[in-house]
């Protein structure tokens, strides 16, 4: 086929595109498309198809005139309507006074050529293939919706995605059932001269599609970039007959709908980070992406940036490329051989199209600060951080940081995670919050997994500052573990820390859903960071030091207990409590107070149980509290 298109010659002289809104892409054909084609194509946001020759191999009009025995004189008018020589009205009425069936022919005819025998290949899987991937796909024909609709249904596009014109039919008085053809409905766009233009002008209207694509085989379809409102891209399509104007005007010319599929782009995932939860959801993701039903739209691929250190006297990245495992964040887990990587953050961000950040908190802005410049307004990110960032001008969250500097849009996930036990296949949940619903799909199908169950909720802010603010509860429950004190004590202080959680949050950010809270990003994380969480870990060490009088600090016993690892509920708990200082909500924050008292060592560990008095103390920094104070409240003689 391509030989024969390659050997036909462009008309001689000017293309004739008279009254056309804009230049026609010049004399063709353009049998490869070129960087501007390429680009409208894999950024289109709806593809519109026209049917016949197109997705349908054949004209379906025809093919019900053959069907009816007028299939020469049908297929003659036809050809004059494509061609342009004949107006679109006047060949739909010549060709159905020509035909003149009757429903119970209809009937016949989709029985004797049921819709699946009438599919061009590859129609099928390049329409899934875009809906798949959050692109509205529309058919539009000049045919008739009584023989597109099962074409419809067959490719899985919705009945009301389909443009098409309705024939008329005359009514028997006596049953009130149609019984004679009587022409169309001449309502309907389809039916005249422009109307595929027309029925996507109508559909910009209704969506704010910003880039809308037109496939088909006619002059009627490369009409639609042909008129103000239309279509921005036309792709002609001669796998069943190449017509000349279409070949010499398409922007694009392709034989086959396959040539179209392997021009989508793939995704490709890049993770920021190589912590323990870094390559445990690395791990998620490159299962995910190594399966034989993600190869048509992921690369398999999954590059990972590591903030390079040398381990036993090797480059960690070198080493994770050899054993396809991170020996020191998570080590005896294997990542898996489609990961890779790589100690340069630009390179490894080179042609992704997801990226996903899953540093600790305080490195974030340095390294999206690096990224400027380098990152495609296309890009999904989603953050897996759980922290926030105070400026003097408020607090920010990771996901605003990452949506200002780098101008794309960033959804979170969050959720009860400890990252060894997803690593070793224990069930899990996670939210993924969104604010693109499309963003949102996408990444549930770079994350699902059997045992890592994702919901969807369109609450970035609640569920990031539910995975921010958890942190700082955590510290509480770890001290009351350190105390010895039982399940009451612990319940108390998480319901406490939960009801503060809430309250900041709507605090700062009114928008804020109470069903976030409910949410594995709420009261679920909160419940397994408290009982098994590093917070928890260091903070029950911390009062274990006090108590024995070893007094450790946050610092120290990061280093002694995580092995690299970082701890984020101490910085939280001072970037909280900044807020909190600034805005004078000390007070109405007991637990948060407290907390963040304890951390600085300005109160007594123990003062965790009596926090609302703790909290109301006069505490003036840098000075301690009073030896009086501490005394008291180590007694527990405070009253709220
Ligand atoms: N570990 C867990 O179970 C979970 C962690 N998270 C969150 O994920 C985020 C990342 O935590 P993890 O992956 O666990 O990391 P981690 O705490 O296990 O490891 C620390 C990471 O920081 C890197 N690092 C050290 N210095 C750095 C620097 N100057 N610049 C950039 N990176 C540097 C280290 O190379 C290492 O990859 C945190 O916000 C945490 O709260 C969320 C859910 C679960
Ligand atoms: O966020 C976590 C679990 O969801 C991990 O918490 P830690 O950082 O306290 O381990």
């Amino acid at each position: 086929m391509m030989e024969r298109l390659a050997s036909l010659s462009p008309r001689a002289g000017g293309l004739q595109t008279s009254g056309s809104w804009r230049a026609v892409s010049g004399l063709g054909p353009h049998l490869e498309p070129s960087q501007r084609v390429l680009k409208l194509w894999r950024s289109a946001h709806a593809v519109c198809f026209d049917i016949d020759c197109t997705v349908a191999l054949n004209d379906q009009l025809d093919l019900l005139a053959e069907f009816m025995g007028v299939g020469e004189s049908v297929a003659a008018i036809t050809n004059s309507a494509m061609d342009g020589t004949m107006s679109l009205e006047e060949a739909l009425e010549k060709r159905l006074n020509v035909i003149n069936c009757t429903p119970a022919d209809i009937q016949a005819f989709l029985k004797a050529h049921p819709a699946e025998s009438r599919l061009t290949p590859g129609a099928r899987e390049l329409i899934h293939q875009l809906q798949g991937r959050g692109v509205a796909v529309y058919l539009i024909s000049g045919g008739f919706r009584e023989l597109c609709l099962p074409i419809c249904r067959e490719l899985g596009v919705p009945p009301k995605n389909l443009f098409a014109n309705r024939m008329n039919w005359q009514v028997d008085d006596d049953t009130g059932m149609p019984t004679k053809l009587v022409g169309f409905d001449v309502r309907e766009p389809t039916g005249h001269q422009g109307g595929k233009p027309r029925a996507i002008a109508e559909l910009r209207r209704m969506f704010p599609y910003e880039t809308v694509v037109m496939v088909g085989d006619g002059i009627t379809d490369l009409e639609a970039v042909q008129q103000g409102g239309g279509a921005d891209l036309f792709v002609g399509f001669g796998g069943v007959v190449a017509r000349q104007v279409v070949m010499e005007q398409a922007d694009w010319f392709v034989d086959s709908l396959e040539a179209l599929r392997e021009a989508l782009p793939r995704h490709r995932v890049a993770m920021i980070g190589s912590g323990a939860w870094a390559c445990t959801a690395v791990k998620l993701i490159a299962e995910n992406m190594a399966s034989p039903e993600a190869a048509e739209k992921f690369d398999s691929e999954v590059r990972m940036w590591v903030y390079e250190e040398e381990v036993a006297g090797r480059k960690l990245t070198e080493l994770i490329n050899e054993t396809h495992e991170n020996v020191k964040y998570m080590p005896g887990v294997p990542l898996g051989a489609n990961v890779v990587a790589c100690p340069d953050l630009l390179q490894t961000v080179k042609d992704a199209t997801i990226l996903v950040f899953c540093a600790p908190h305080q490195f974030i802005h340095r390294i999206v600060k690096q990224l400027v410049g380098h990152i495609s307004k296309d890009m999904v990110a989603i953050s897996l951080t759980k922290g926030m960032r105070v400026r003097p001008d408020g607090p920010q969250l990771i996901s605003e940081l990452i949506r200002k500097e780098l101008g794309v849009d960033c959804s979170v996930l969050m959720g009860a995670n400890i990252a060894g036990d997803i690593a070793r296949g224990e069930l899990s949940e996670a939210t993924i919050a969104y604010n693109v619903l499309a963003n949102g799909q996408l990444l549930q199908e770079v994350f699902e997994r059997a045992y890592f169950y994702t919901t969807l909720v369109p609450d970035v802010v609640g569920a990031e500052m539910c995975g921010t603010l958890k942190n700082i509860v955590a510290l509480a429950a770890g001290f009351v573990e350190g105390l010895g004190l039982g399940p009451n004590t612990r319940a108390a202080i998480m319901r406490a820390g939960l009801n503060e959680m809430r309250r900041f949050a709507k605090a700062l950010y009114p928008t804020v859903r109470d069903d976030t809270f409910f949410e594995s990003c709420g009261v679920a994380d909160l419940i397994a960071t408290c009982y098994g969480g590093r917070n928890r870990l260091v903070a029950k060490a911390y009062v274990e030091a006090e108590v024995a009088g070893r007094r450790a600090s946050f610092e120290e016993l990061e280093a002694q207990l995580l092995g690299g690892q970082k701890l984020q509920g101490a910085l939280t708990s001072d970037e909280v409590q900044e807020i909190l200082r600034r805005r004078g909500w000390e007070r109405d924050y007991p637990l948060f107070t407290t907390v963040n008292r304890i951390v600085k060592a300005l109160l007594p560990a123990s003062s965790i149980t009596e926090y609302k008095a703790a909290a109301a103390l006069h505490v003036a920094e840098p000075a301690e509290a009073s030896a009086d104070d501490l005394a008291r409240l180590a007694l527990g003689g405070v009253k709220a």
